[in-house]
């Protein structure tokens, strides 16, 4: 008999992209404007008359999204939601869009999704922000049935968005509140960073703390330290969209030694989720690849790292693509992915018993199952 080192199940190769797809995966960023399908775009444009998109064939119309979000700079990045938005401003247009989102994300594997958007933005029809909050709910259900009906199961909950440079977050907020336990699971603010600070809307954070709720706030993607340092120590964010930029506050010397500041050390010990999103940093021009992505290190030093979207359509992306991208960039492994997954499951805004249900129940037996395929083989 030789004495064979014992092979760690995870050891044999790195995930397939089949894998990855089937693997269960929790998306905590992702927004609703900002993953249509290209198609849908132009029937809804066609049957409202909206005349100003740049492309009327679905997959050049996928190009243009890329390309133009493609700009290096967050406020370009954003104004390519103009289109999308312009066609979600009927009930049956939100309807459709929110169920497609929820049936798009169960065929690539996403088991849990909090999905966000501004209800602010789809009133140029009168509809009413009710309204809108309605219909979404309403297509959110009806893709979880249609996901259910194809053998896929998904739970999709919304986030409300606030707008940053605008001033109905108190407004938004207290609708947040109201469909609370009624298909919204929490709050968010959105926009350009630079020039427009989280406490700006200390009103609505305060607001929500006194109700006990929760919220994400997009800080340290387009600007620096000082914003990811307002929406924690001034606001009490739950969570961090993106916060990419901690990473200012990490030194990492020659011999490898790593010096966390203040504020890292904070977000790392309170366990402050980072929902990060490679493929759009990589766009707004937050990082500049996915080898250099801050993600990389964050993982290794064990910060409470999640993986996301944020718009599939501007990013041509999916969760899988995402891991995928991931994989390649730091040879990660399918270990890795259930980490990622379970810190999504342990910072979701749905209540905690949910949450471990998911984390036993779903997400371990599904990668003990993957991880066990190379023994079959
Ligand atoms: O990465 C982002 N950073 C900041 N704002 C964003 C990002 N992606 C989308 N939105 C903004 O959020 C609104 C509601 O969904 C979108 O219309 C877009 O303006
Ligand atoms: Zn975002």
């Amino acid at each position: 008999m030789t004495s064979q080192p014992i092979a760690h199940p995870d050891t044999p190769q790195a995930p397939t992209p089949e894998q990855i797809r089937r693997a269960p995966k929790v998306l905590l960023h992702d927004h609703l404007d900002g993953g249509l399908r290209p198609g849908t775009i132009v029937d809804l444009a066609r049957e409202s008359g909206y005349g100003n998109l740049p492309e009327t064939d679905p997959d050049k119309l996928g190009i243009w999204f890329r390309e133009a979000a493609d700009s290096g700079s967050l406020e370009r990045y954003l104004e390519t939601f103009a289109h999308t938005c312009a066609v979600m401003q009927t009930r049956e247009a939100l309807v459709r869009v929110a169920a497609e989102c929820a049936e798009d994300l169960a065929e690539d594997g996403v088991v849990y999704a909090e999905i966000r958007y501004a209800p602010e933005q789809h009133l140029e029809q009168g509809l009413t922000l009710e309204e809108v909050v309605e219909a979404v709910n309403e297509g959110f259900r009806e893709g979880e049935r249609r996901a259910k009906a194809n053998g896929h199961r998904i739970r999709v909950g919304a986030l409300l968005t606030a707008m940053r440079h605008a001033a109905r977050a108190l407004e938004i907020a207290e609708l947040a509140n109201r469909y609370r336990d009624l298909g919204v699971v929490g709050f968010d603010i959105a926009g350009a960073e630079a020039g427009f600070p989280p406490t700006r809307h200390l009103d609505a954070f305060e607001y929500l703390k006194r109700e006990n709720n929760h919220f994400t706030i997009h800080a340290g993607e387009a600007f620096g330290l000082p914003s990811i340092w307002q929406a924690l120590q001034w606001c009490g964010a739950d969570r961090l969209g993106h916060g990419v930029r901690i990473i200012d506050d990490i030194q990492v010397a020659d011999d490898g030694t790593v010096k966390l500041g203040r504020l890292a050390s904070y977000v790392r010990d309170k366990r402050v989720p980072l929902e990060m999103c490679p493929s759009s940093n990589l766009q707004t021009g937050a990082a500049t690849s996915y080898g250099e992505h801050p993600i990389g290190l964050l993982r290794k030093l064990r910060f409470r790292v999640t993986v996301n979207t944020d718009n599939r359509l501007m990013s041509g992306t999916s969760m899988s693509r995402e891991f995928e991208h991931l994989a390649d960039a730091f040879g990660y492994t399918l270990t890795d992915f259930e980490w990622f997954t379970v810190n999504a499951l342990k910072s979701a805004f749905i209540p905690f018993d949910e949450r471990l249900a998911m984390i036993n129940d779903v997400v371990k037996p599904r990668y003990a199952e993957l991880r066990a395929e190379w023994l079959f083989r």
